[in-house]
């Protein structure tokens, strides 16, 4: 899996290899990543801003001096800049190069091919306003592509918030290491095709990159690929038993769709037996689409006592039923995945927290970000710009693998390792879609995954699976859970028989 570095991991990496021309290198990674993407000759826009992002693109652009046409465009006193910048601005200028203060206008000439965003990178201290802020508008509303050099500028490297304003790159290139802020929150609208120049610096082990935060364990990691799943392979002397048993508990009044989508989604990816205990009285004792289900009571516990994984959430409600199955769950010696009404209830109900903390079995909650605002006490803004501080806490408050879901899920656990899944897509944003990735957690923790890699990889299965769907033109307008419980089967079936012949 990729690496994902926060600023303070990039800043000591740089230091550890300070002897290294890193600010050369990432020029001529910019050189030759342009020539890729813009026709010689055609007419180019650098932006530089202030500090060494702008000594990247003042680097790149003295080596594209001459194939190409440049409007090298200075944000800041060019008096001021660090050293290496400064030089850089130097040699720009010494071969002839202008340096503007403001977008030049153009008139009858044509337009740029490419814009060279080396405004702000890692660097981007506070929310951009006046001049930098009115320079990004306007950039922004030319509608020529942008190449954002090692982020896009405005948006902040550790959490994919914008600040203030930001560029909206067609490209970034990315030095060193990819940075989380790419892959969660704003930071996918505004990166677009993200490449890494490495710079000829070796992978982050070379440094001590433990983060100053509390609670951060170190660097984190792209969820890009399926992890392990040797566990899941049949034997052919297997009987259901072998499987698993899953209990799915909600479904209150109205909202037993939810409950049988997760039901749903355990059998499909592989779970032996499903029982679905639905709160709703009028509650039908079938599921006439999938009559394998075993709908039941939630009361009494006896299915719920046998089971080998137990989600509770989905369409649960917030009654007093629900509060009661919720702390007896709770107590259940089974792996718990709660979500929803369960993650709701554990936010007006402090005994929740003491209770999940001594918990002997694993416990997962997978909230979205307004399910997480109510567990942390705080907004849903609080929550977004800093989605991996919010995982990392949550799961800390409740010794719980915590799934932060939305645009680059933030999978996370109490000693502080953290992931932001690179799969799925839009079309994800539809009810029902938490129910089935919260089935599909199940299925695969009772087939035998490990707790965190069944939610590793039932992240990236449910996220796969709508991109898949996409891909073939089933959304991402009007995609269902449903058939993203049906394409996550498909998917799982592929990886395993991948895996197997590998
Ligand atoms: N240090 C190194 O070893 C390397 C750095 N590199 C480049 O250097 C960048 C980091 O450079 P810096 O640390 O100089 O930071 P930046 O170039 O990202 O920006 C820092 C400058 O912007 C100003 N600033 C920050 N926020 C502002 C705001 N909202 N409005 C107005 N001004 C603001 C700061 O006062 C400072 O002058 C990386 O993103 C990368 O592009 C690369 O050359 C690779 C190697
Ligand atoms: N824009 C998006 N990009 C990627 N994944 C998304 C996006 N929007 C939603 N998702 C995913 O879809 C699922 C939605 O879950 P949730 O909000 O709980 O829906 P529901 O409560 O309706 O089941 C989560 O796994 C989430 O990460
Ligand atoms: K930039």
């Amino acid at each position: 899996m990729t690496p994902l570095l926060l600023r303070s991991q990039i800043h000591a990496l740089e230091l550890a290899h300070a002897a290294l021309p890193l600010m050369q290198r990432a020029g001529a990674a910019i050189a030759a990543y342009v020539r890729q993407i813009a026709l010689p000759g055609s007419r180019l826009l650098v932006l530089a801003g202030p500090g060494n992002n702008g000594g990247d693109a003042l680097v790149a652009a003295s080596l594209l001096h001459h194939d190409y046409v440049l409007n090298v465009v200075m944000f800041g006193d060019p008096q001021r800049l660090p050293d290496q910048a400064a030089q850089a601005c130097r040699d720009w200028q010494a071969s002839g190069g202008e340096l503007h203060t403001a977008l030049p206008v153009l008139g009858d000439t044509p337009g740029y091919a490419l814009v060279l965003d080396g405004l702000f990178g890692i660097g981007l201290a506070r929310p951009l306003q006046g001049g930098a802020a009115a320079l990004v508008q306007q950039v922004n509303a030319l509608g020529v592509p942008v190449l954002a050099l090692d982020v896009p500028s405005g948006l902040c490297a550790d959490t994919g918030a914008v600040l203030g304003v930001a560029i909206q790159a067609r490209y970034t290139l990315t030095f060193l290491a990819h940075k989380p802020g790419l892959y969660t929150h704003d930071g996918p609208d505004h990166a677009g095709r993200v490449q890494l120049a490495r710079l000829d610096v070796p992978g982050p082990d070379v440094a001590d990159l433990v983060a100053g935060d509390a609670g951060v364990a170190g660097y984190g990691h792209l969820l890009d690929a399926p992890g392990e799943l040797h566990a899941l392979k049949r034997r052919l002397n297997s009987n259901k038993g072998n499987h698993g048993r899953v209990a799915v508990i909600g479904g209150a009044g109205g909202m037993m769709g939810a409950a049988l989508l997760a039901a749903r989604a355990a059998l499909l990816c592989g779970a032996g037996r499903v029982y679905a205990g639905l709160l709703d009285a009028q509650a039908y004792g079938l599921d006439y689409l999938y009559p394998e289900l075993m709908l039941r009571d939630p009361l009494p516990l006896t299915e719920v006592d046998a089971a080998d994984c137990v989600v509770l959430g989905p369409g649960l409600g917030q009654g007093d039923l629900a509060l009661y199955l919720l702390e007896a769950a709770l107590r259940l010696p089974a792996p718990l995945v709660l979500d929803a009404d369960a993650l709701n209830l554990m936010a007006c109900t402090p005994t929740c927290a003491e209770q999940s903390c001594a918990r002997s079995a694993a416990t997962i909650i997978t909230p979205h970000p307004g399910e997480a605002a109510r567990l942390l006490a705080c907004s849903v803004a609080e929550v977004q710009q800093d989605r991996i501080g919010s995982a990392i806490r949550l799961a800390q408050q409740y010794a719980a693998i915590t799934v932060l879901k939305g645009c680059g899920s933030v999978i996370a656990t109490p000693a502080g390792h953290w992931w932001i899944n690179r799969s799925g897509n839009p079309g994800l944003a539809s009810a029902g879609m938490g129910d089935v990735l919260a089935g599909i957690i199940a299925a695969l923790l009772v087939q035998g995954l490990q707790p965190q890699q069944s939610v590793l990889t039932a992240v990236h299965l449910h996220g796969a699976a709508a991109d898949g769907l996409v891909a073939s033109g089933i959304g991402p307008l009007g995609l269902t859970a449903s058939e993203v419980g049906l394409q996550a089967r498909r998917i799982l079936n592929l990886w395993l028989a991948r895996a197997d012949a590998s």
